[in-house]
This record gives C-alpha cells, sequence and structure tokens, in this order.
C-alpha cells in the first residue's frame, strides 16, 4: 500500500486520477475481487494525456481485467480526466518489479493484440449496426418526415431542433434512422462523444451505478454526449428513479445545446406511465411518426435489400408476393427475403413461387406467432428464478450467464432480430457474443438432458 500512497501523494495528474480510480474500484469490486486482480495493476508512466497506461504481472491477469474491466477503466478515468481517450492494459516484463509507479518501468505488451489496441475505441465507440444508414434507408411519404429531420439533426452547426423524437410501430425503422444519425455525425467529428443506448440499458446502468453507490461515472459519461441517442423510450414507463435521472440528463443535454435523439413505440403524449415533465421535453423538439410502409415502399425495400446481397438474383414476382403478404415490420420482410435466399444456396434450388411458398409457409399465410425478445427474457428469467434485467447485466457466474445464452439463442431461433440487434437487446453484447451463445447451446442441447429439455419447454411455452 505504501506504494500507492506515494503515487498519490504528489505526481501528475494521472497519479491522482489513478489513486481515485483504485478507490472506486476497490470500494465497486469488493475486497476478495480488488485484492486478486486490481490491486497488482500499476499505472504505467507515459507521454501522452489522452492515454492511460496500466501494467499487470501476468498476461493471464491482463485478459481477465481487461475482459472484466476495460470499459470501467476507461469510463472511470474519463470522469475524472475528460481528455482520457483510451485506457491500455500490458503486461509487465519479468523481473523484479518497483511497487511504486517507476516513469522507466520496463513494459511488454500482451501477445493478444487487443491488449494494447486502445480500449477506449471498444468502449467508447457506440454500438451502430454497420448496416443503419441513410445510404440504405428506402424514403417516400410514410418516413419522409422523419428521414429529413434525421440528417437534418446530423448537420454541423447548432441544431435546429432537439430532441427529435422517433416513433412507429416495430420494426419500420426508427434504430435505423437513429444510428444513421449516429454515423453521418462520427464521419464529420470522429472526436465526438457519441452514446447511443436502449432505455432499457440506460435504466439497468443506472440501477447498477447507484447499487454500487457511485452513480458520478454514469452522469458525467451520459452528459458528456454530443450527441446522445436512447431507443425504445416506453420501457422506462412505472420506473421512476429510472426517469428522475433520465430527466436531468435530458435537460443537461438541452441546455448544453448538445443533441438528443429518442424513439418509442408511440407518440410522447401516448406513453402512459411516463412523468408529465419527460413527455413535455419530448414534445418541445421534433416529434416525427414513421407510418406503416405502403406496398411501393415494401417493394422498393425488398429490391434495395436484394441489390445489397451481391449476385444474388430472386425474381420479381418472388419480391411481389413478399411485399404484398407482410404488411407491416420490414423486419419480417427483411427476414423472409433472407431466408428464402439461405434456404436456396443450402438446398440448391431456384428461387421461385413455388420455393418461396414452401419455405416461407406461415409468414406467408400471416399465421406465424410474433415471438418479441422481451417475452423471451420475461419467460427466461422466471423460469430460471432470475430478474430480466440479469439478463442484460454484466455478471457472468454459470447461473446467469446460462440462462442468457439460452435466451439468446431463443432470440436467434424465434425472432426474426439480427445477431447484432440480439446483442443490443441484451445489454449492448456484442454479436460475436450472440454467435457464441447460439453455439453453445446447440452443443450443450445434444450433451445434457436437462438443457435440451429447459430449451423445449422454453419453446413450446413461447410458440404456444
Ligand atoms: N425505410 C427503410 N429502408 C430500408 N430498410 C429499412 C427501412 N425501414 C426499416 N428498415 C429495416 O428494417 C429493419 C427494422 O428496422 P428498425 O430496427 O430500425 O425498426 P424499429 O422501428 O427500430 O423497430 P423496433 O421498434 O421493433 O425496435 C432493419 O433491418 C432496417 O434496416
Amino acid at each position: 500500500m505504501a506504494g500507492w500512497q506515494a503515487v498519490t501523494a504528489g505526481g501528475s495528474e494521472q497519479e491522482r486520477a489513478w489513486a481515485r480510480v483504485r478507490a472506486n474500484l476497490r470500494e465497486s469490486a469488493g475486497t476478495r475481487l480488488f485484492d486478486q486482480w486490481l490491486k497488482p495493476m500499476e499505472l504505467v508512466a507515459g507521454d501522452e494525456a489522452d492515454t492511460v497506461r496500466l501494467a499487470l504481472p501476468s498476461a493471464f491477469m491482463t485478459n481477465w481485467v481487461r475482459n472484466h474491466y476495460a470499459d470501467r477503466l476507461v469510463l472511470e478515468f474519463r470522469a475524472i480526466l475528460p481528455q482520457v481517450r483510451s485506457v491500455t492494459i500490458e503486461t509487465r516484463a519479468p523481473g523484479p518489479q518497483p511497487t511504486v509507479l517507476a516513469a522507466e518501468a520496463p513494459v511488454a505488451a500482451v501477445a493478444v493484440p487487443v491488449a494494447t489496441a486502445p480500449v477506449a475505441a471498444a468502449a467508447e465507440r457506440p454500438a451502430l449496426d454497420p448496416r443503419f444508414t441513410f445510404e440504405r434507408f428506402v424514403v417516400d411519404a410514410s418516413n419522409r418526415v422523419a428521414f429529413n429531420a434525421a440528417k437534418a439533426l446530423a448537420e454541423p452547426g447548432s441544431p435546429r431542433f432537439s430532441p427529435l423524437f422517433l416513433h412507429s410501430g416495430t420494426g419500420q425503422g426508427k434504430t435505423h434512422l437513429m444510428h444513421a444519425i449516429g454515423h453521418a455525425w462520427l464521419a464529420q467529428f470522429p472526436e465526438s462523444r457519441v452514446l447511443c443506448m436502449s432505455a432499457e440499458r440506460f435504466m439497468f446502468e443506472f440501477v447498477a451505478a447507484m447499487r454500487a453507490r457511485d452513480t458520478f461515472a454514469f452522469k458525467q459519461r451520459l452528459r458528456g454526449a454530443d450527441l446522445l441517442l436512447i431507443d425504445d423510450l416506453q420501457f422506462i414507463a412505472g420506473k421512476d428513479a429510472t426517469q428522475e435521472e433520465f430527466f436531468h440528463t435530458v435537460n443537461e443535454i438541452m441546455s448544453a445545446g448538445k443533441r438528443l435523439v429518442i424513439s418509442a413505440d408511440r407518440c410522447p403524449q401516448a406513453l402512459d406511465g411516463v412523468e408529465a415533465r419527460i413527455v413535455g421535453r419530448m414534445a418541445i423538439g421534433l416529434v416525427a411518426d414513421i407510418k406503416a410502409p405502403d406496398l411501393t415502399l415494401r417493394r422498393a425495400i425488398l429490391e434495395k435489400k436484394l441489390a445489397e446481397m451481391d449476385g444474388v438474383s430472386v425474381p420479381g414476382e418472388v419480391l411481389d408476393l413478399l411485399a404484398a403478404r407482410i404488411h407491416t415490420n420490414i423486419r419480417e420482410l427483411e427476414g423472409a427475403l433472407n431466408r428464402v435466399v439461405a434456404y436456396a444456396q443450402l438446398t440448391g434450388d431456384a428461387i421461385d413461387l413455388d420455393f418461396a411458398t414452401a419455405t416461407l409457409g406461415d409468414v406467408l399465410r400471416g399465421g406465424q406467432r410474433r415471438v418479441t425478445i422481451d417475452e423471451i427474457q420475461k419467460l427466461v428469467s422466471n423460469h430460471f428464478d432470475l430478474k430480466p434485467l440479469d439478463l442484460i447485466s454484466a455478471r457472468r457466474a454459470r447461473a446467469v450467464a446460462r440462462p442468457r445464452q439460452i435466451a439468446m439463442y431463443l432470440a436467434k431461433r424465434l425472432t426474426t432480430r439480427s445477431l447484432p440487434e440480439i446483442g443490443r437487446k441484451f445489454g449492448g453484447r456484442d454479436h460475436s457474443t450472440v454467435i457464441h451463445a447460439v453455439r453453445k447451446i446447440e452443443e450443450l442441447r445434444d450433451q445434457d438432458r436437462d438443457i435440451d429439455t429447459a430449451v423445449r419447454t422454453l419453446m413450446r411455452e413461447l410458440e404456444a
């Protein structure tokens, strides 16, 4: 400990910040975890004010800390030193190590390449779906106002309005436009702070910060955003503490002249269970709805999606059929096209009307029951005696991680949500995490009778 006190006593800004970060980590991680993994970590002196370098005695520890604390470290440092853009976690070279921070401490980058990559790039980059750009959005009368408003908000200069409130039925392009604003903004201002999260995630992070009695970093991060994108606002209905925090966040962002985009499945006034003062703030900006797509738009979207699938051809009459039968949800429309193309590639069959009808069956008859990820999360958490929030939390204990993987697997099997979308719905996880979960559960279903039975039971209940 003496060494660390020496660091805090004087020294650079980074050293003082590090002492505070350590104190926060000790409090939030608990003594056992802290002593085992975090205590051996040392600050390494560097020349760059925007990069913090930390080092651990072994590659194993480096990996563990990187996996569990990389994001947290960036957030903690940024809360104290806003200029920090990245935190690198490295492995100290073997040999006697000074316990105090030493400017010349020999440091070897860990073999895993990401270990020395700027963590901030991964942690602070908003999770924007690369497919959701303005260029890939098909515009017509039903969504033109929303599209133009989104483009206007992404223009430089002081925003003409804020917040932008987008609302529509499910699968009609709200998230797409929201992410498109993020992409367009970052293309012009790569250094600016863009944050994108669902209202559910907002609540989860806020509740976690409250439990850890440490809401400072959360508030700083949210309120420090130049562009804040919050999806599915309806989720905070009835959640009082979250609404309180959300209200203050909105106020801060707005009074600082920053940009805020909100989406929800209904207009502000129809958000039952959401405080009037929040509804009032939403209505100050621009409220734009996206209407259900008409036949022409549905057909045009299919054309566009097809053009994006290199070298795939689908006869016009099959596109007509899909556009005519799948009315409101563009996600389902897209899902149907993907399914026909994927099946044809697997079977080697040519795509024609018969093939499409046989492949899509229920979808075209409109008889398919729509399972939502929310339903899956509720049912799975109930089944395993957890809270739905556990499934979107970062907890890695097997008792939570396995049900989470099962829920992701069911989401992939029973909904038309894409892998990145599923990842987002599970606490902003990466699509590769979802792929891993799906594979793991497929594997376990073959090996473990209990898991297979649980999955079957859940599927039956969801499809009932
Ligand atoms: N006008 C459009 N042009 C091209 N693609 C579109 C358009 N509208 C929606 N899509 C596509 O449909 C899918 C669903 O859209 P998105 O996720 O934005 O819907 P949403 O309104 O946010 O749905 P939810 O309320 O269920 O979250 C996405 O793959 C998106 O790219």
